[in-house]
């Protein structure tokens, strides 16, 4: 497809003279602004089926060019939306080995160290993702705030497999494991709103669930994260580090925010 990055002439502020949608409405990521939010005593604790994944299953752990990603089996499913969503796949937004800084979504312009994104599709509506990917009701992404803090043995279950995919399009098998350890211990409290992917084609498909809790990983986890991959291929001799992987914050549109959580 059309080739876009995250710096450079091929960067966000041009997106969407090839991607038409990236101009539009309802775009992810935003700001959670205080005055944007809205308690909603109705929203349930979110509940995930299938997660604890059996060893002998295998992921495949890939650098896409623009995050590194984890394909995840279709068996794995959130249970309390209105529709069920089948997971697709996992992936990351971090920022640089000098800047801690590069989640998605803010809070009240705080930028976490990095964002996990596990990507559903509505499986009840749509055979596949690729259905899916531009309905209004398509897509549910689960988002995980990350900050440095305590090592996290649950990354390690793929981050230590992360010099098997140094350049584009590399991809390695990896054990699977249970993806709820990547998850914060609190699935009760988060932000909900519609929005977008927040890479092109940035189709407003997505019902968003970011999680209030971050997670937290190592600076040397971050920092293997931040500094292990390349957008570029392996036989190209202009290397291109991949960092900084995050779009800014889009206009909020007047969109509210609802919120699972009252303080
Ligand atoms: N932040 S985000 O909006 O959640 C988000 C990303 F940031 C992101 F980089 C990706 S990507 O890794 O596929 C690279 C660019 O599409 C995706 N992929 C989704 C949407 C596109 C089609 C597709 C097909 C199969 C599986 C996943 C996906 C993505 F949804
Ligand atoms: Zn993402």
């Amino acid at each position: 497809g059309v080739k876009w990055a995250y710096n450079g002439p091929d960067g966000e502020h041009n997106w969407s003279s090839s991607f038409p949608f990236c101009g539009g409405a309802f775009q992810s990521p935003i700001d959670f602004q205080t005055e944007l939010l809205r308690y909603d005593p109705n929203l349930p604790p979110i509940q995930v089926q299938n997660y604890n994944l059996s060893t002998n299953e295998q992921l495949t752990l890939s650098n896409n060019g623009h995050s590194v990603q984890l394909s995840l089996p279709s068996h794995m499913y959130i249970s309390s939306l209105p529709h069920r969503y089948s997971a697709a796949q996992l992936h990351f937004h971090w920022g640089s080995s000098d800047l801690l800084t590069g989640s998605e979504h803010t809070v009240n312009g705080k930028r976490f160290a990095g964002e996990m994104h596990i990507v559903h599709f509505n499986s009840e509506k749509y055979p596949n993702i690729s259905m899916a990917v531009d309905k209004y009701d398509g897509l549910a992404v689960l988002g995980v705030f990350i900050e440095i803090g305590d090592f996290n043995p649950a990354f390690d279950r793929f981050f230590k497999f992360m010099n098997g995919i140094k350049y584009r399009d590399q991809k390695i098998q990896v054990p699977a494991f249970n993806i709820r350890t990547l998850l914060p211990a609190r699935l009760d409290e988060y932000y909900r709103y519609d929005g977008s992917l927040t890479t092109p084609p940035c189709y407003p498909s997505v019902l968003w669930t970011v999680f209030r809790r971050p997670v937290t990983i190592s600076r040397k986890q971050f920092l293997a994260l931040a500094t292990a991959l390349y957008a570029s291929h392996a036989q190209e001799t202009a290397t291109v580090p991949l960092h900084g992987n995050y779009r800014k914050p889009q206009l909020a549109d007047n969109r509210v925010v609802l919120v699972s959580f009252k303080d």
